[in-house]
């Protein structure tokens, strides 16, 4: 396969530079300098305005696959989301004897498809051997949507952890569930991990559907257990339970009695109503739950006397009747008005446009009304009104049938809401059910209707403000989906609803529920938003948004995934950073208390356990908390991206030509015959290579794998993963260049034993070194390192090196001069140099067979420091004291509490930022500088 002209994968480019970012050749014969702060909030940098990027691809959505993990994921509990109950409305003096008095209960069941449970054990230990895992057993909590299950595990290695792999939407996203071990569970031969999934998902017709599976990662390697390939597909109902029917009866008994009492005030009531013909039956329902639910405390404990009392009672509640539709009837003139104004607005229409009788009511309706309005609401109807929405029982549709006129009311409205949802049968208001078929509790049948209306509209300001958010989105990211979205009333109720609130805006939402509604798991709640804004800040789109009509398929569903906050997931963040830091820290402790690298080099390596701690922390912090910040991305990216830019793009004849001018010019050469010069020197190997051939050292978990046009070679003392060969680079020995055609170099790379011990020079045209280098105790290390990878690579080959170093891109910056001047004189010349946040990334080519390095006269090697190097012990042991000792993965997590700094501006001739040739205090400090 030729690589010149070949198509590029996609998006190569976008990945490139950082947005906003000056950026220069670093020499006039070299590559590009780019130095600036990754932002914390643009999770992968935009492409640039330089010549080399100027037939970039256009860029893709910013994030690829959706992530989601669940709380406990980061080894927390998962979120309970507590929904309203009608059960936890605060009851009336003398009212409620049996607290489930004639109400349904929902019940949740599970239906597993691809696989029945348990296995016999015979069955499950041979599969536990056979595949090293197996689900054992599966559970719904009772009464809840908490999901269990027991994972049993081979027990091959000490190092293990073991996720469910779970998707809810067919794969198109999944979420990966760290299950815990079962302490005592181990017989040696086998270990148990259990995982509590909780689904809070909308209930369609067929229920949740789960699909899931599961992965063990050892250092032996990474199993999967997936329901011989059919995976553990489940579906999670929803069933409504309907209360005995002996409660019932006496529920009925006793309001009956009260209904027949007060039948006329039903009637005073509707002839009272609001004028507006839609609304009475509504209201007359609204006042008779209301007189019953009076006649029953009086039927409880305070039994009129007199017909008198009677009277008076009737006075009053018609009087109660009267206030509450003229509310009822602002209520519903203020939806009018909203889809009024909506579509007013949208035609450029005024906005006031109220109907008399809304406004007449608005006035007529107090502060205070209002108030209680959103009290009763809140305190206490919201599950019935959820119910309500929720509920499909033919008792809900019958009510829906006998108010042909409520429907009706709201059917203009509709039909705007049909735009939204793209569905004709989506968020119909409600129907008040029968008082006598489904009792509520006197503070919810009190204001239900109105909060219904209120409810309704919430969702519809929701919904548009959801639809009009994703608009702007899209217009930002020009995205477009042509498929049309819809929402179902289901999904659109999946959770509950914040309170009543004028505002569209979410932070007024959260501090609206949290406010009112503190039966509502706040914090759940709160990470639903959280997702939500993370969402948007990465940029992603929600494929179901429809970009044209700014639709969207309400992102209220995706609530049902329980995200971590920022917070606990920051925790687990620091503790595997911790990890990882121990162990380099140990490392230059002992380095500098014994001194003799080779014997504590050996040991380390001997130690397994730490160095499988070491692994999969690694990974965990790429796989869970890198990859969602962006950050570990980033630098992964940026390495194909420059590799494809070099290769692919012409970037190496670009600098070849280069050195042929300034060869000629350097030999006085005129610049006609300087034109002249045939252009040769591109290696036929690299322009017919057929993979790009890269050695990742250091490798772990194999970041560049899933890229197509690398042939990778991972090696690590202890791979993360299978794909990883095990090597240690300080100890490879080289062996004679292989005298082989393209192909058959490939062919030698594809059969690889492991683990490597030697390599042939002059194997691979790119070798990375992805915060590799600072791993070592001290510069000597790195420089035989970066000699090594100049023995591998072909001439014009790349180096790719990537150093932590989380301080200000000025701050480092002669410690990146004097790396430069050490890496380039081992026959590389430095081609790319960029500045991330949180790290210096570099390439080199190398322009030279031969190293110039004069190690006798010059300090090269250690001109490969990283301030660690100077440390004592006691200033390692004070690392927590910040700015001083700091390790790199502290600089990180430092770090990323900042945002975006300003560019400074950069010296044209150096490519490094002006003010870094002042040095500051720091780099005065720096031995080595003062040295060299
Ligand atoms: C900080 S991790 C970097 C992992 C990965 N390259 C990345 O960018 O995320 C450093 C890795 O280098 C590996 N390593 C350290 N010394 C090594 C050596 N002499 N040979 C091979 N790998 C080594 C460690 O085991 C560890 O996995």
């Amino acid at each position: 396969m030729e690589f010149v002209g070949q198509p590029r994968p996609s998006g190569a480019y976008s990945f490139l530079e950082v947005p906003g970012l000056s950026s220069l050749d670093a020499d006039d014969d070299e590559g590009e300098v780019v130095i600036g702060i990754r932002p914390k909030s643009s999770p992968l940098p935009r492409r640039r305005s330089s010549v080399t990027d100027e037939d970039s691809e256009p860029e893709p959505p910013l994030c690829g696959s959706r992530r989601v993990s669940f709380a406990d994921a980061k080894g927390l509990s998962l979120v309970q989301v507590k929904e309203f109950d009608t059960w936890d409305i605060p009851k009336l003096p003398g009212y409620g004897s049996s607290e489930a008095e004639g109400k349904e209960a929902e019940e949740y069941f599970l239906s597993p498809h691809t696989f029945s449970l348990p296995l016999s054990t015979e069955e499950l230990f041979a599969r536990v051997r056979d595949q090293k895992v197996e689900l054992e057993t599966i559970e719904l909590v009772p009464g809840t949507t908490v999901l269990k299950g027991v994972i049993r595990v081979l027990n091959i290695s000490f190092s293990k952890a073991v996720y469910v792999r779970t998707t809810l939407d067919s794969w198109s996203s999944h979420f990966d569930l760290l299950a815990e071990y079962i302490p005592r569970s181990s017989d040696s031969l086998m270990d148990c991990f259990s995982f509590k999934l909780t689904l809070v998902p909308p209930f369609g017709e067929q229920g949740a559907r789960v699909d899931f599976c599961l992965r063990y990662e050892t250092p032996e390697g990474t199993f999967w257990a997936n329901n011989n390939n059919r995976n553990y597909v489940l579906f999670c109902h929803q069933r409504m339970k309907e209360i005995p029917q002996k409660e019932n009866v006496n529920k009925k008994s006793c309001l009956k009695t009260v209904s027949q009492n007060f039948s006329s005030v039903e009637n005073i009531s509707a002839v009272e109503a609001s004028p507006q013909e839609n609304i009475p039956a509504v209201v007359s329902k609204q006042g008779e739950e209301v007189n019953t639910m009076k006649a029953k405390q009086i039927s409880d404990g305070q039994s009129l006397t007199s017909e008198e009392d009677g009277q008076k009672l009737k006075a009053e509640n018609r009087r109660n009747t009267s206030r509450r539709n003229r509310r009822k009837a602002a209520r519903m003139a203020r939806v009018r008005d909203y889809f009024a104004q909506r579509d007013g607005g949208a035609n450029g229409t005024e906005r006031d446009e109220s109907s008399p009788e809304a406004k007449h009511a608005a006035q007529e309706e107090s502060p205070k009304e209002k108030q209680s309005d959103v009290q009763s609401f809140s305190e206490g109807s919201s599950k019935s009104l959820l119910d309500a929405l929720h509920d499909t029982s033919p008792a809900h549709d019958n009510t829906s049938n006998s108010e042909p006129e409520k429907s009706e009311s709201t059917e203009n409205n509709l039909a705007d809401s049909d735009t939204l949802t793209g569905e004709g049968d989506s968020c119909i208001l409600p129907d008040e059910p029968e008082s006598d078929q489904t009792s509520h509790d006197s503070a919810s049948a009190e204001s239900d209707s109105d909060d219904e209306v209120e409810l309704y509209m919430h969702c519809l300001r929701a919904v548009h403000a959801g639809a009009q958010a994703t608009k702007d989105r899209n217009k930002d990211t020009g995205f477009s989906v042509g498929k049309r979205p819809s929402i179902s009333r289901s999904k659109l109720l999946s959770t509950p609803m914040p309170s009543i609130s004028e505002s569209l805006d979410e932070e007024q939402h959260l501090s609206c529920l949290q406010d009112n509604h503190e039966d509502i798991d706040i914090a759940a709640w709160k990470r639903g938003s959280n997702w939500q804004r993370q969402h948007r800040r990465c940029g992603a789109m929600d494929p179901r948004d429809n970009v044209e009509t700014g639709e969207t398929e309400n992102h209220r569903e995706l609530f049902y995934v329980p995200i971590p906050d920022e917070a606990p997931c920051k925790e687990e963040q620091e503790k595997l950073s911790g990890v990882v830091k121990n162990v380099h820290r140990k490392l230059r402790r002992k380095y500098r208390e014994v001194g003799d690298f080779d014997k504590i080099w050996r040991e380390h390596c001997e130690d397994e356990q730490t160095l499988s701690e070491y692994a999969l922390a690694m990974k965990n912090l790429a796989d869970n908390h890198w990859t969602k910040n962006c950050e570990g991305e980033g630098r992964i990216e940026w390495c194909r991206s420059v590799c494809q830019e070099y290769f692919l793009d012409g970037g190496m004849k670009r600098m070849l030509e280069k050195d042929e001018k300034s060869a000629t010019i350097a030999m006085g050469l005129t610049a006609a015959s300087v034109s002249a010069q045939p252009y040769s020197t591109i290696p036929s190997s690299i322009s017919q290579l057929g993979k790009m051939r890269l050695l990742d050292v250091g490798s772990c978990f194999n970041p560049f794998l899933k890229f197509d046009e690398f042939l990778t070679v991972g090696i690590d003392i202890v791979p993360a993963v299978e794909s990883v060969y095990k090597c240690d680079f300080l100890n490879l020995q080289l062996q004679q260049p292989l005298q082989l055609a393209g192909d058959a170099v490939e062919a030698f790379l594809r059969q690889l034993h492991n683990p490597i011990d030697a390599l042939p020079a002059q194997l691979f045209h790119v070798v990375v070194f992805s915060l590799l280098l600072s791993y070592f105790p001290s510069p000597y290390q790195r420089w035989i390192c970066c000699k090594k990878a100049h023995e591998l690579l072909e001439l014009h080959g790349l180096l790719l090196i990537i150093t932590p170093d989380s301080s200000h891109q000025n701050r480092h910056a002669l410690m990146m001069r004097s790396w430069r001047v050490a890496v380039e004189s081992l026959g590389f010349k430095r081609y790319k140099y960029v500045k991330y946040s949180h790290m210096h990334l570099i390439a080199f080519r190398k322009v030279s067979l031969a190293t110039t390095s004069d190690l006798v006269s010059r300090n090269y090697p250690e001109m490969l420091y990283i301030p660690q190097d100077f440390h004592s012990n006691e200033e390692e042991d004070c690392a927590d004291v910040p700015v001083q000792v700091r390790s790199e993965f502290e600089d990180d997590q430092l770090a990323w509490g900042f945002t975006e700094l300003p560019d400074t501006p950069y010296d044209s001739d150096s490519g490094e930022s002006q003010s870094s040739s002042v040095p500051g205090f720091h780099e005065l400090e720096d031995p080595i500088l003062l040295q060299s």
